[in-house]
C-alpha cells in the first residue's frame, strides 16, 4: 500500500504541470466540523503532512461558530487542538485549521470535503457560489437526500454538481466517527466518476489521489466509480437504524434487530435501482458504503440510540435528538422524511412499508409495537 501510494506522488511531482487554476500540490478543505467532519478533517490533515508533492500541508476546516464556556469553537480548536464539542478528547494535527468564514475556507481549495448534516448544505452552497475555483473537484461525506419537485430523489454530489458545476464524489462506509477518530481500523468507500474537463494523470483529481488523501493504516480506503450506489445506501440505511433502534428500545432482542435489517436492505437495493438504475447491486452487498455500513449503524450508530431513546421514554425523535447528541444529528430523523414525500409524490409509499412505517411513527404517531405488522404481509392470520 505504502508503496502505490508513494507512486502516485512520483508521478505528480515528475509531472509538468499546465498552466490551469487546479494542480498539484492541491490544497483540501473540509466544510464542516460535527463528530465526522472534524473526524475526516483529521484523516486528510495525516495525509496532507505525509505528501507534500501532492497536497499542501494545512488544511482548513469550516467551523460554524458557536461559543462553549463565553469562547469561539474555532479558538478552542486551534489553540489546544481538540473540537471539544463534536470530538472531545481527540488530538487534532497542528496543521488543521479552523476557520469560521466559509469563502476564506473555500475561495482557494482545489478538493472541498463536504461533511455536515445535510439539511444545511443548500444554505451553504448559496453562499459559496461565484467564491470556488471553477475546476476545485468535492467529495461529499453526507449521508441524506435533496428532494426536488421537478428533478425527482437528488443525491447530495450531484445537488454540488448541478449548483457549484464541479465534479462531486461521495465517501461512505462503516464509519461510526468515534472509532475513526481512535484509529480502531475500519473501511470505507469512495466513489469518484472521473470528469469530462479531467486535466490528466499528475495534473488533477483521479482515484489514485483520492486514495492517497484519505487511506490511512486505519482507515482503508476502496475507491470506486458508483456515486449513485455508495450514497442511497448511506442515506437509507440511517431510515433502517431507526426501525432497528424502535425495536432494541422495545426490548425485543437481535433476532427482531436483524428482521428489520433485512427487510431494510431489500428496500434500500429496491430504491436504488429504481431511481438510480445505473447504481450497481454489488455496491450495496460487496461494498463497506453497503451492507456493513447498515450492520454497523444499527449496532451501535445515533440513529439507533435516538429510536431506542423514543421507544423508552415515549419522547419525539426531535427531543430524543437533543436530549441525547448534544448538538449532533441523527440523520434518519429527516431522511425518512424526504422519502416519505418523494414516495408519495410518486405513488409508491406501498412497494417499502419498512420505510414508510418507520415515517409513520416519527411522524404520524403511529405505534412502533405494530412494525412487524406494518412491514409484513399478514393476510390471512389470525392476529392476537
Ligand atoms: N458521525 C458519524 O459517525 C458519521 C456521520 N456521517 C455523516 O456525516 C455528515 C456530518 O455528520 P457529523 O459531522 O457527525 O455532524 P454532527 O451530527 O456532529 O452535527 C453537528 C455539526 O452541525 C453543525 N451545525 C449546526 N447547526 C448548523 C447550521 N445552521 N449550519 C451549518 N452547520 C451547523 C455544528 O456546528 C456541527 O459542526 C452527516 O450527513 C452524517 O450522517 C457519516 C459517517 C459517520
Ligand atoms: O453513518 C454512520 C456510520 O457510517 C453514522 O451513523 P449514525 O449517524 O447513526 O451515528
Amino acid at each position: 500500500m505504502a508503496d502505490r501510494l508513494n507512486q502516485v506522488s512520483q508521478i505528480v511531482s515528475s509531472s509538468t504541470t499546465a498552466a490551469s487554476d487546479t494542480v498539484p500540490p492541491f490544497r483540501v478543505c473540509v466544510i464542516g466540523s460535527g463528530n465526522w467532519g472534524t473526524t475526516i478533517a483529521k484523516v486528510v490533515s495525516e495525509n496532507t503532512t505525509l505528501r507534500p508533492q501532492l497536497f499542501h500541508e494545512q488544511v482548513k476546516m469550516w467551523v460554524f461558530e458557536e461559543k462553549i464556556n463565553g469562547e469561539n469553537l474555532t479558538h478552542i480548536i486551534n489553540t489546544k487542538h481538540q473540537n471539544v464539542k463534536y470530538l472531545p478528547n481527540i488530538t487534532l494535527p497542528d496543521n488543521l485549521v479552523a476557520d469560521p468564514d466559509l469563502i476564506d475556507t473555500v475561495h482557494d481549495a482545489d478538493i472541498i470535503i463536504f461533511n455536515i448534516p445535510h439539511q444545511f448544505l443548500p444554505r451553504l452552497i448559496t453562499q459559496m457560489k461565484g467564491h470556488i475555483k471553477p475546476r476545485a473537484r468535492a467529495i461529499s461525506c453526507l449521508k441524506g437526500f435533496h428532494i426536488d419537485k421537478v428533478k425527482g430523489v437528488c443525491l447530495m454530489s450531484s445537488y454540488v454538481t448541478d449548483n457549484l458545476h464541479i465534479a462531486c464524489g461521495a465517501l461512505s462506509g462503516a464509519n461510526l466517527a468515534p472509532e475513526v477518530a481512535k484509529e480502531k481500523w475500519s473501511e470505507t468507500t469512495v466513489a469518484y466518476r472521473i470528469p469530462s474537463d479531467f486535466q490528466g494523470e499528475g495534473k488533477d483529481v483521479d482515484h489514485a489521489v483520492l486514495k492517497a488523501l484519505f487511506h490511512r493504516p486505519y482507515f482503508h480506503v476502496n475507491v470506486v466509480e458508483d456515486v449513485a450506489g455508495v450514497s442511497v445506501a448511506g442515506a437509507l440505511k440511517n431510515v433502517v437504524a431507526l426501525g432497528c433502534g424502535f425495536v432494541k428500545g422495545l426490548g425485543w432482542g437481535d433476532n427482531a434487530s436483524s428482521a428489520i435489517q433485512r427487510v431494510g436492505l431489500g428496500e434500500i437495493i429496491k430504491f436504488g435501482k429504481l431511481y438510480f438504475p445505473d447504481s450497481e447491486v454489488e455496491t450495496y452487498y460487496g461494498e463497506s458504503a453497503g451492507v456493513a455500513d447498515l450492520i454497523t449503524t444499527c449496532a451501535g450508530g445515533r440513529n439507533v440510540r435516538v429510536a431506542s431513546y423514543m421507544a423508552k421514554t415515549g419522547k419525539s425523535a426531535e427531543e430524543s435528538e437533543k436530549e441525547l447528541l448534544n448538538g449532533q444529528s441523527a440523520q434518519g430523523i429527516i431522511t425518512c422524511k424526504e422519502v416519505h414525500e418523494w414516495l408519495e409524490h410518486d405513488g409508491k409509499i406501498d412497494e417499502f412499508p419498512l420505510f414508510e412505517a418507520v415515517y409513520q411513527i416519527v411522524y404520524g404517531g403511529k405505534n412502533m409495537r405494530d412494525l412487524p405488522k406494518m412491514i409484513e404481509d399478514l393476510e390471512g392470520i389470525d392476529q392476537e
